[in-house]
């Protein structure tokens, strides 16, 4: 059984410029993959030769054993959001749906399920030009499933989601993947993956610098996560933490403390009785091991 997606020593040179660099990886049926790697790495260039639009200079990337080009039945085998997916601002998400379905022998019904599934009903009749970027990103994701595709291939369908966004979109992923799917999402940004990937393939300058389950790479570490205490004034709990031998940084209202647990952070605060308003586990070894890895910063990109 060939696997869901498979690239294979991908390479991609545009004239000096190396931008996808022997890269393999694999992606299954049932799993999230998060495909992760700052602004620059070769996410999008890595997709879209998976997806037949740029062809490769080295390498293959196959859609269970076949490149995209040969697939019998595209529309029906992988569904894809790139960009933010193409839409005309001046049909409603409706007709886009329609226009796309017949397109491809796909019928009404289909495009009222998916309107539904994806939370447009109420604005299927509106424009699609004046929707939300998030509702812009949910009618990408109705096109990509026109079709029932078993995979799917995501780039940065995060991207400008607000908070309510991002996590419509992680329940989303994790019930497509449940429900047999195999879902390969690219971001920049590791947050937006880590609550929901079950593997994550990470790189850096075109090449991978590591792959594997989330699990994994969580372990990596070694390290506690560290802790996150906001309120209305923990300057004092900082000192008190930092005096001893904690690091500490952060502001009046909110510190971060990386090497204790919650459980001990939670004992200075009883102990010191300081008011607190919220006290969180934070997956800061993770994001270590990411900037460790890819070279990112971390600062806005
Ligand atoms: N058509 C092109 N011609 C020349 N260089 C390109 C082309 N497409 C991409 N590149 C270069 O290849 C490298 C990888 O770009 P790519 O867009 O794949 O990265 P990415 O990880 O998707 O980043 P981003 O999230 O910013 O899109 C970059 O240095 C980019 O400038």
């Amino acid at each position: 059984m060939p696997h869901a997606i498979e690239v294979a020593g991908l390479t991609k040179r545009f004239g000096p410029v190396t931008a996808v660099d022997d890269l393999s990886f694999t992606v299954d049926e049932g799993r999230v993959t998060g495909f992760l790697g700052p602004n620059g790495a070769g996410k999008t260039t890595t997709l879209r030769m998976l997806l037949g639009l740029v062809n490769p200079t080295s390498g293959a990337a196959t859609v269970h054993g076949q490149p995209f080009t040969t697939l019998n039945d595209p529309i029906h085998t992988v569904g894809a959001v790139l960009d933010g997916g193409m839409l005309h601002p001046g049909r409603s998400g409706r007709n886009h749906l329609r226009t796309l379905g017949r397109a491809a022998g796909i019928g009404n019904r289909r495009v009222e399920e998916l309107l539904e599934l994806v939370a447009l009903k109420d604005a299927a009749h509106r424009r699609a030009g004046g929707y939300s970027l998030g509702m812009r990103q949910r009618l990408g994701l109705a096109a990509a499933l026109l079709g029932d595709p078993k995979v799917l291939v995501l780039d940065e369908p995060a991207n400008g989601l607000d908070p309510q966004g991002i996590r419509w979109l992680r329940d989303f992923l994790r019930r497509l993947a449940g429900e047999g799917r195999a879902v390969l999402v690219s971001s920049h940004v590791l947050a937006e993956v880590s609550q929901t990937a079950d593997d994550v393939v990470v790189i850096a300058k075109g090449k991978s610098v590591a792959q594997g389950p989330l699990q994994e790479l969580m372990a990596r570490s070694g390290r506690d996560g560290g802790v996150r205490v906001s309120g209305p004034d923990v300057r004092r709990l900082g000192d008190i933490l930092y005096s001893q031998g904690a690091r500490v940084s952060g502001d009046a209202t909110q510190i971060t403390v990386s090497d204790r647990s919650g459980e001990q952070v939670g004992r200075v605060i009883a102990e010191h009785q300081i008011v607190i308003s919220e006290l969180v586990s934070i997956g800061g070894s993770l994001e270590d091991v990411y900037f460790e890895l890819t070279g990112a910063t971390g600062g806005p990109s």
